[in-house]
């Protein structure tokens, strides 16, 4: 009897220590510690915005869901707000979940801070299983600034960067020519599918050369129900890309981060065993490469980086090279429509930088653009810089975070902290443009009015900063920059499209990373 009661006891008080575990272990995350950290950054109120409705456990949540995600806006849409509504702020404090971040928003404080990276500010190594894997874990994006990561960076950069950008010009061109190759007069597209597609392949061209074309395998996708699905490269990563947003949204997961981690429940271990299948057929390609143009081929034949770590690299280029692109041709194609007068401008341009003894056939595309025909388009750079300014597709940088607290300037950053840059606060900031809200190329021609700021001055260097600035800069702008003008004067020749009015007319249309918005194009004719 004594032996039973003792047993109960143990069992009881065992439960009481783990339930009382477990409530300080939420308490600490989600109540105390945001709640702390509000309080630091309080002392600063002058410097730093807050959202004023801020509830324990999911933080800001409310006021994003009321105000932007239940109206179909998105989280771009409330950083663009942090330039225009908070008072001017110079920072932003959020928190969502035992997540917390710090958005600098002023281009000062931008340039102090950028100064602290690496040293005091540096990326956070991800190792998780899911979708870090399939953004390349370890890889160039995720790893901290070290000697080695340098080297790596240094290598790729060569590989892709601007003096061999314009050697990929015959790539973009026939991805271009095979996707508009299944347009039909009078079909409404996606285009935001077709450009996605698009540049995917011209990414999986360039990282693994052009043999591997019809090598590249099919994967093995596992759906909800335990079936096997067979699907392309892209549809994978798009699929298992929704999977692990949809699984980080999961209260379970934001509450125990460790159940990704060790693919613990159903769903986790299913996005596991998908990436872990994406991670084999991506390896795979790898070793079947044998073009020796291919990045994946040229870095590893410097002999200087380790064959995972290329690997890896890959990876995340594969992931980070794709999307930017995309996206960014797709607002370049809403603005087109959006302002016919900016059209026109560009379409004269255009034909008048191409023109050969009078006429050029779309097939001659890939021998009359270079590098050259393409910097001596003034008006498509301006075009192309505002549609990165009005809609940049990353509307903020990746997560840094503070190896030690630091201040700028009354600012003080307490060590841990995760800081953002928000590019979308200082492509909008109004002491730094005239009018941000309109859509005007001509901000970027000196001879314009809407060159300077407002007061007359010179802008900040870091007004326009779509592939943010200093070391961890975006090592992909020569190529992204090149591809996008290609994709769009390609686009804008080989046919006429229109888009609906009711699109045209909503002001909270984007096509950044993570927008619900997607365009859909009636096409006209096809010049092909
Ligand atoms: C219009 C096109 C593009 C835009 C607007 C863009 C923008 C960005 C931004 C904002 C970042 C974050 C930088 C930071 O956190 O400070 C980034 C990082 C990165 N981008 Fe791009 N990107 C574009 C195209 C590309 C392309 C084509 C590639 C590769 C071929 C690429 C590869 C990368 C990589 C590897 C990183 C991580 C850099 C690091 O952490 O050190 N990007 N990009």
């Amino acid at each position: 009897m004594s032996l039973m009661y003792s047993l109960v006891r143990t069992a009881i008080y065992t439960f009481l220590f783990f339930a009382l575990s477990l409530v300080i272990y939420l308490a600490f995350w989600f109540v105390i510690r945001p709640y702390k950290k509000r309080k630091h950054f309080q002392r600063y109120s002058e410097t730093i915005g807050f959202s004023s409705s801020f509830i324990p456990f999911l933080g800001d949540y409310k006021h994003l869901n009321e105000v932007y995600l239940s109206k179909g806006k998105f989280i771009g849409h409330f950083l663009r707000d942090l330039a225009v509504d908070f008072g001017k702020k110079k920072a932003f404090f959020g928190s969502l979940g035992m997540d917390d971040m710090v958005f600098i928003n002023d281009v000062d404080y931008l340039t102090e801070v950028s100064k602290l990276v690496p040293h005091v500010l540096d990326r956070e190594s991800i190792d998780t299983t899911g979708f870090g894997r399939i953004g390349g874990t370890g890889g160039l994006g995720q790893s901290k600034t070290t000697k080695y990561w340098a080297l790596r960076r240094q290598i790729f950069t060569k590989t892709i960067g601007v003096n061999h950008a314009s050697r990929f010009i015959p790539i973009f061109i026939k991805h271009c020519e095979k996707g508009v190759s299944e347009f039909e007069e009078g079909q409404v597209i996606n285009m935001s599918e077709v450009a996605n597609t698009i540049s995917f392949e011209i990414i999986c061209e360039i990282l693994y050369g052009c043999d591997i074309r019809d090598k590249l395998e099919k994967v093995r996708y596992t759906n909800k129900d335990g079936t096997v699905e067979i699907v392309n490269l892209y549809q994978c990563l798009m699929k298992i890309s929704h999977d692990c947003s949809f699984a980080s949204l999961n209260p379970l997961n934001i509450l125990f981060p460790l159940l990704v981690h060790y693919s613990i429940g159903a769903e986790n271990r299913r996005n596991t065993k998908n990436s872990d299948e994406f991670e084999r057929v991506i390896k795979d390609i790898c070793a079947k490469s044998q073009d020796s143009n291919s990045v994946y081929n040229q870095v590893l034949a410097t002999g200087e980086i380790d064959k995972e770590m290329v690997y890896k690299d890959v990876m995340t280029i594969l992931f980070a090279g794709h999307e930017t692109t995309s996206k960014s041709l797709c607002s370049a194609l809403f603005q087109l429509k959006k302002h016919p007068e900016a059209e026109k401008k560009l379409r004269k341009e255009i034909n008048e930088s191409l023109l050969q003894n009078g006429k050029y056939s779309l097939k001659d595309l890939a021998k009359i653009l270079n590098t050259e025909a393409l910097d001596k388009m003034d008006y498509l750079t301006c075009f192309v810089k505002e549609v990165l300014r009005h809609d940049p597709p990353a509307v903020r940088s990746l997560g840094y975070k503070a190896k030690a607290s630091f201040k700028v300037k009354d600012l003080l950053i307490p060590k841990n902290q995760i800081v953002l840059f928000n590019l979308y606060a200082a492509q909008y900031d109004e002491k730094q443009w005239i009018e941000p809200m309109k859509f005007i190329p001509e901000r970027f021609d000196p001879s314009s009015e809407y060159f300077l700021t407002p007061n007359g001055k010179q802008r900040h260097p870091f007004a326009f900063c779509p592939f943010t600035f200093g070391t961890r800069t975006c090592p992909g702008r020569a190529i992204g920059l090149m591809e996008f003008k290609i994709l769009l004067i390609y686009f804008m020749l080989a046919i006429d499209y229109e888009v609906d009015q009711e699109i045209l007319d909503n002001p909270d249309v984007t096509y950044s990373i993570m927008s619900p918005f997607t365009l859909d194009m009636k096409i006209k004719k096809v010049h092909v």
